[in-house]
């Protein structure tokens, strides 16, 4: 399927500890962390709060195990805070992510958004005004130029309790903002989860999709979620995702358009789970030998 050496595979860290509940996974170490990635036959991760703040230490640490680093998350508050707050916190991130050889910069906005909070995640998702939508445009188009500096790319971060969690919303978006400066993160689990066939939002964004998170859905569990109004967190906690192979998303068809459209990238497993009841390496290894078997990577 994807010719050698096009795509690389990664897997993200929040399987094994949560930026958001530091109490899940508090027992792994990063070591064990990056240790079982490699393990599992990983080649890149992102980055978590375990990992040492210090680059020298955590270059080292990554290349004694033949990894890289793809990138990380940044919150941009574009919507509610002056552009320069942003501005000042994401040049920062950029040069770490350049000092560690990413080529793209996750970006989430955070404007609003409920993931933290504790209300009905299908209820209480928020909705931009035209005038939020503009701002969120002009200042990712401004991040986009300012990721060029370093040659660099932003890749947008569509995510559930967020302005932009929809299939629409993601239309939008990508509509309002300049193609060559922003482009967009594909995160499986957030459109199944939000109802949407992630089959569909791929096909359509294809050319501006520059990063790929492969989560999967347990159905039953979100069912539970949307019925018991559950916020994202708990929902996270009781198991609504889980790594590709485990859950109700169909990857074969995912992986041949990105194969056949030649992308050329990092797909990341990236499955929050809690790791006293999801073993983290096994996860791992479940993900990477379906990935194997699908998409022959
Ligand atoms: O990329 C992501 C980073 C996490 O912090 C987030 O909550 C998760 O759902 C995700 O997709
Ligand atoms: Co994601």
């Amino acid at each position: 399927m994807f010719k050698d050496q096009t795509v690389k595979l990664g897997i993200c860290p929040i399987g094994w500890t949560n930026d958001d509940m530091p109490e899940l996974g508090s027992w792994n170490t990063f070591e064990q962390c990056v240790s079982e990635m490699a393990l599992a036959g990983y080649e890149g991760t992102e980055v978590g709060n375990k990992y040492p703040k210090d680059r020298q230490e955590l270059k080292k640490a990554l290349e004694l195990r033949q990894m890289q680093i793809a990138s990380a998350w940044f919150s941009s508050f574009l919507t509610t805070l002056p552009f320069k707050e942003t501005e000042e916190a994401f040049i920062k991130h950029r040069d770490f992510l350049y000092e560690m050889g990413a080529k793209v910069i996750v970006v989430s906005e955070q404007g609003r958004s409920i993931q933290k909070e504790d209300v009905p995640l299908f209820e209480a998702k928020p909705h931009f005004t035209e005038e939020e939508w503009e701002l969120l445009a002009e200042g990712l188009n401004l991040l986009g130029e300012l990721a060029h500096e370093k040659g660099m790319e932003i890749v947008f971060h569509h995510h559930m309790g967020t302005g932009v969690q929809t299939k629409e919303e993601i239309d939008k978006l990508m509509n309002i903002t300049d193609e060559d400066k922003v482009s967009l993160l594909f995160d499986t689990g957030h459109l199944y989860l939000s109802g949407e066939d992630p089959l569909e939002v791929l096909k359509l964004h294809l050319p501006r999709i520059k990063h790929v998170h492969l989560k999967d859905v347990r159905g039953d569990v979100a069912a539970q979620v949307r019925q018991q109004k559950t916020a994202f967190l708990d929902g996270v906690k009781e198991g609504m995702f889980t790594v590709p192979g485990n859950g109700d998303i169909e990857f074969g068809p995912i992986f041949e358009t990105l194969a056949n459209f030649d992308y050329r990238g990092w797909v990341l497993v990236e499955a929050e789970q809690d790791p006293a009841k999801a073993n983290p390496l096994e996860q791992a290894i479940i993900a990477r030998n379906y990935i194997r078997e699908t998409a022959k990577i």
